[in-house]
């Protein structure tokens, strides 16, 4: 493999006249967790958007193992191995949590080529096993036959998580994976992810708020304030720049 495993390359995303992404570069190494940081509004969200593929840029390069892939579709990425989060909306509220794991197993046997098409009246024994399996591996299994509608904000997360690892990604890609949840189910989550990735050599990319979580699943950050890279290196790294401590760390009782 030449050059990193995926960077991003002089990114510029405008919403009309607004320029919400400014010149940004970085890179992913493989096994590494990488974290965008920055005040709101920085342009984190639109950043993590256009490297999961939701989002083309309006100036610049995505490049995964020295393929450029700026112009492959999120569902394309995901066959590469960019497995970004399934968001809440996402979810299909009135199937339970087992039949949601199946949808994302199944969706990742179509793409493994080993299914003709993407929906069947029925899932395999093969799938709700590995449905369950994953369910049990998440702390979720309780929850198996209950609809996704009526389960707590905290444990959909880990749903969301579920349905992403069911995908067998490359790369696993969360924004905000512990927004609204309590201080015990961020610590609970924040083991899980570290645990899961950990075990399965997942390389990461997050998007967070809290700086306890940050540090505790970074290996690399970056920071974004208005839109543009302030810095990029070792958490040690950044908390030591004046800048950052400056636009943002300062402000945070963690820093
Ligand atoms: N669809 C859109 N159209 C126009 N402007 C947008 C759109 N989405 C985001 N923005 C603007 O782009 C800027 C960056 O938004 P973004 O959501 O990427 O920031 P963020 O760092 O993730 O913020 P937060 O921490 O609050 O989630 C903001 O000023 C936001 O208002």
């Amino acid at each position: 493999m030449t050059g990193p495993f995926l960077s991003a390359e002089r990114i510029h995303l405008d919403y009309g006249q607004i320029k919400v992404l400014k010149d940004v570069s970085l890179t992913l190494e493989e096994g590494e967790r990488h974290v965008i940081i920055g005040p709101n509004g920085a342009g984190k969200t639109t950043l993590f958007k256009v490297l999961s593929g939701e989002l083309r840029p309006t100036a610049g390069r995505i490049v995964m193992e020295g393929d450029d892939i700026s112009r492959t579709a999120g569902y394309q990425r995901v066959r590469r191995g960019v497995g970004r989060s399934f968001q809440v909306a996402r979810v299909f509220h009135e199937m339970t949590a087992l039949d949601n794991v199946a949808v994302a197993v199944e969706a990742r046997q179509s793409f493994e080529g080993r299914k003709p098409g993407f929906w069947r009246i029925s899932a395999t024994p093969e799938v709700i096993g590995e449905a369950t399996r994953m369910l049990d591996e998440l702390g979720l299994a309780n929850l198996r036959d209950t609809p996704a509608s009526a389960i707590s904000h905290g444990d959909r997360k880990r749903l969301e998580l579920a349905m992403s690892l069911a995908l067998r990604p490359r790369i696993l890609m969360l924004d905000e994976p512990t927004a609204g949840m309590s201080p015990t189910d961020r610590t609970a989550a924040v083991k899980l992810i570290d645990r899961i990735i950990r075990e399965n050599g997942i390389s990461l990319i997050l998007t967070e708020h809290d700086m306890g979580v940050v540090f505790q699943l970074g290996t690399r950050l970056s920071v974004l304030n208005y839109g543009e890279l302030v810095v990029s290196g070792t958490p040690e790294e950044v908390r030591r720049n004046p800048m950052v401590r400056e636009i943002y760390l300062g402000r945070n009782a963690h820093a």
